[in-house]
This record gives C-alpha cells, structure tokens and sequence, in this order.
C-alpha cells in the first residue's frame, strides 16, 4: 500500500543525513514491493529565511496528512541571536507540540564492530540495550511564563518547569508496557530531592508499577544516573523521565554505541503521525563537507518502517545492512579509530544501500537453489 512520508531535511547536515534516509526507503521500496511518496517541507532556519518563521502552518498541515515524518536537524549559528519566537528550534517545539508527540523513544544499543570508537572499555558497554523514553511535550521548554523580567529593578528571567499529573502518567505508562517486551526493568529518573514536579513525577511512577506487577520499577537521581550510565550502563533496561533530562541524558547514552550520529529516535503519540529524527543536531562544525554520519537518520527511517507502517521485516533488513557495512569497516569520522580510514556521508549511504540490494539478490539466488 502507498505510505505518504512527509520529509523535513532541516538546517546544516539534516539536508544530507535526510537524502540518505529518502534512498535507502527508495531501496527498500524497491526490494519489497512498496509505494513510498515524499513530499518535501522546510523547518528551522531554512524556513525561517523563506518565510520568515522557523514553521509554516503549510508544513504542518503537511505533515498532519501523512503517514509518518522524518526530520534532519535544525538550527546554526546564522539564526543563533534571532529573537525567541524565531530560532529554528521553536519550529521543531511547535511541530512537536502540534502533533502531540508526547514520548521519544531513544534506543541505545551495543555495536561490537564499534567497540574500539567509544571511549569507554568493552567490558562496560558489552551488550548494553537501553531505551530511553523522553517526555517530549512538556516541563521546562514549554512552561510559561519563560522570559526576561524585572524584579526590583534587576534584571531577572524566569523559566517554568509544568506538567499536568495527566502528561506523566501517559509517558510513564509507556514506559512500562515497552519494558514488558523487554527485561522488565524500568528506572525512572527525577531530581526528587529537590524539585516538587520530580517528587509528584516519583509517585505516578509507583502508582503506574501497581498495575504492571510483572516489570520492577527503581527511581534514580538524575545526577546519580549521569553517573551510572557511563560507570554501569548494563544495569538499565527502560529509562523513563521528563523532557530534559531525557535531552541531556539520551546525547550521553549516544557514547556507549560510539558517536552521536548513531543514536535514532521515534516521537509517538496517541493516534499518529509520528515522527523520525535522529537525536543530533546540525552539526555546523561539519555541516556541508559531507562527513556526517547518516546513521542514525537510516535507523531513524528504520524505526519508521517498523512503528508506523508494521514493517517489522523490512526495518530489520535495513538494521542489518547497517550492521553488514559497520562490519565490514566503513566508518565515518565520528566512529573512526586511530588510523582508519574515513568514509563520506554519501559513501555510508551507497554502502548501506549495496548492501540492501545485494541481500536481495543472494536471497533471491538462494531461494532458487531451495
Ligand atoms: N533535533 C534537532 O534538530 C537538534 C538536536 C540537537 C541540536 N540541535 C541544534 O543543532 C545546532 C548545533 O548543536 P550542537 O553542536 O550542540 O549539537 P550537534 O548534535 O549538532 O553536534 C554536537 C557534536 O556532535 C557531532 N555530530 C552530531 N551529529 C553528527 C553526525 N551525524 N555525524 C558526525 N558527527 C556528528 C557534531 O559535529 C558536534 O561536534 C544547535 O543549533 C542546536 O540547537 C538540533
Ligand atoms: C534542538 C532541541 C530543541 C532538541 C531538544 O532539546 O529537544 C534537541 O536537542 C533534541 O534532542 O532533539
Ligand atoms: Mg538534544
């Protein structure tokens, strides 16, 4: 059947991580038989230089008339001191916030042909396979009031961190149904021994575990589990906690599998569409040279088959043709050891898509030969 897919390419190297989520569903459309149309609409600052807003109500209405979204990144320094309303980030908050995407499912997995580019020792991150699941569309980045105030004659601002009881239930809730399709554990992290909303966050959490008795349920302090994710990472199987610390958390987690540009994610919500981005940014440091790693956008697009279109096989198929192109040493610079050699954006790319369609082709050989 035909699957609409709204594409987002963004700011930086969102334009070239999205072309090579774009190819490889082209590949895989190829391979097993499906319609994938793409439709293109900008975000961030590329919208805000053609149409003087970081989101246009076209690009939303886009995006609400099809069957999933996948987006690049936002942001650079060329918009870095426009005023709040119209920094590029504003444009990803407001497409989130508009298609209620409430939990952004970050999986981190172990790479054993990546072992050698994580800083940390093998022993530590051997097997290590978590899924944070971030609360998306509340707390600090949408609480009002958040501005620069007066306060007896001193310049003050004030950020507000809100969440109605009803916005964690929901994302805790989540969390737990995930962990029974895994190991069951599931840790929420707070600040409750400083701030009410983590203390109000700690009791929804318990009262949610009353009716899921088959998954245990521990609590942690966000700075304890800085800590713990890079000192003991095997010891979390679902992680589950507010908007923030899920930001800050989910970029650190992104060590353990070697680089930020490896880390996919999905933002759901309770009737679709839902959307696709990698959890990195622009990445102006390198934006234009291509060098980026388009990983994490293809697993993205691989989270996209497998959640919103049930294409359990299909994701796999494109899991695995990461995997086969990892193995065979292909590497950009952010998962290069010491003296390898680096490969382009747009060589990753080919190389997964090769490896997508030759599959096909030692698959199709041996199904003669059956
Ligand atoms: N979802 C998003 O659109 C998103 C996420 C994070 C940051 N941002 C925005 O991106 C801009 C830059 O932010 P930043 O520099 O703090 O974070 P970043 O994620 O863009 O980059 C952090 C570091 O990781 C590297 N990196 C990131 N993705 C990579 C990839 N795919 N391949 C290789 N290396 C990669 C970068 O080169 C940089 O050194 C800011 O405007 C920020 O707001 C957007
Ligand atoms: C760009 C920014 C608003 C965004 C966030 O903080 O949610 C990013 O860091 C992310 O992780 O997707
Ligand atoms: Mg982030």
């Amino acid at each position: 059947m035909k699957k609409r897919i709204a594409v987002l390419p963004g700011d930086g190297i969102g334009k070239e991580v999205a072309r090579g989520a774009v190819e490889i569903l082209q590949a895989v459309g190829e391979r097993f038989g499906h319609q994938f149309d793409f439709s293109y609409g900008k975000i961030g600052g590329t919208a805000i230089d053609e149409y003087g807003t970081p989101l246009t109500d076209e690009t939303i209405q886009l995006c609400k008339e099809s069957d999933a979204v996948l987006l690049g990144a936002v942001g650079g320094p060329k918009w870095d001191k426009a005023p709040a309303h119209v920094r590029p980030e504003k444009g990803l908050l407001k497409l989130r916030k508009d298609l209620n995407l409430y939990a952004n499912l970050r999986p981190t997995s172990y790479y054993e042909s990546l072992a050698d580019s994580s800083p940390l020792r093998k022993e530590v991150i051997q097997d290590v396979d978590m899924l944070i699941v971030r609360e998306l569309t509340g707390g600090l980045y949408f609480g009002k009031p958040s501005e620069r105030v007066q306060d007896n004659g001193q310049d003050a601002v004030v950020d507000t961190l809100y969440y109605q009881k009803a916005e964690m239930y929901r994302v805790i809730k989540l969390a737990f149904e995930l962990a029974q399709g895994r190991k069951k554990r599931v840790t929420s992290i707070d600040k409750a021994n400083v701030l009410e909303s983590s203390r109000m966050w700690r009791e929804i959490a318990e009262e949610v575990s009353k009716d899921f008795p088959d998954v245990t349920l521990d609590h942690m302090l966000v700075d304890n589990a800085a800590m713990q994710m890079v000192k003991n990472p095997k010891r979390f199987d679902v992680v589950v906690t507010e908007n923030m610390f899920g930001d800050i958390l989910s970029d650190e987690a992104s060590v353990l599998t070697g680089s930020l540009g490896m880390l996919p994610s999905a933002s759901i919500s309770e009737k679709g569409p839902y959307l696709f981005e990698p959890i990195h940014g622009s990445a102006p440091d390198i934006a234009g040279k291509n060098m980026a790693n388009p990983l994490a956008m293809i697993l993205s697009a691989a989270m996209m088959l497998r959640v919103s279109f049930g294409m359990e096989e299909e994701a796999a198929e494109v899991e695995r043709a990461v995997n086969q192109v990892l193995d065979a040493g292909f590497r950009t610079g952010d998962i290069a050891s010491f003296g390898q050699t680096h490969s382009s954006t747009t060589e990753m790319i080919d190389e997964v898509k090769a490896v997508l369609l030759e599959n096909e082709a030692i698959m199709h050989i041996m199904g003669a030969y059956a």
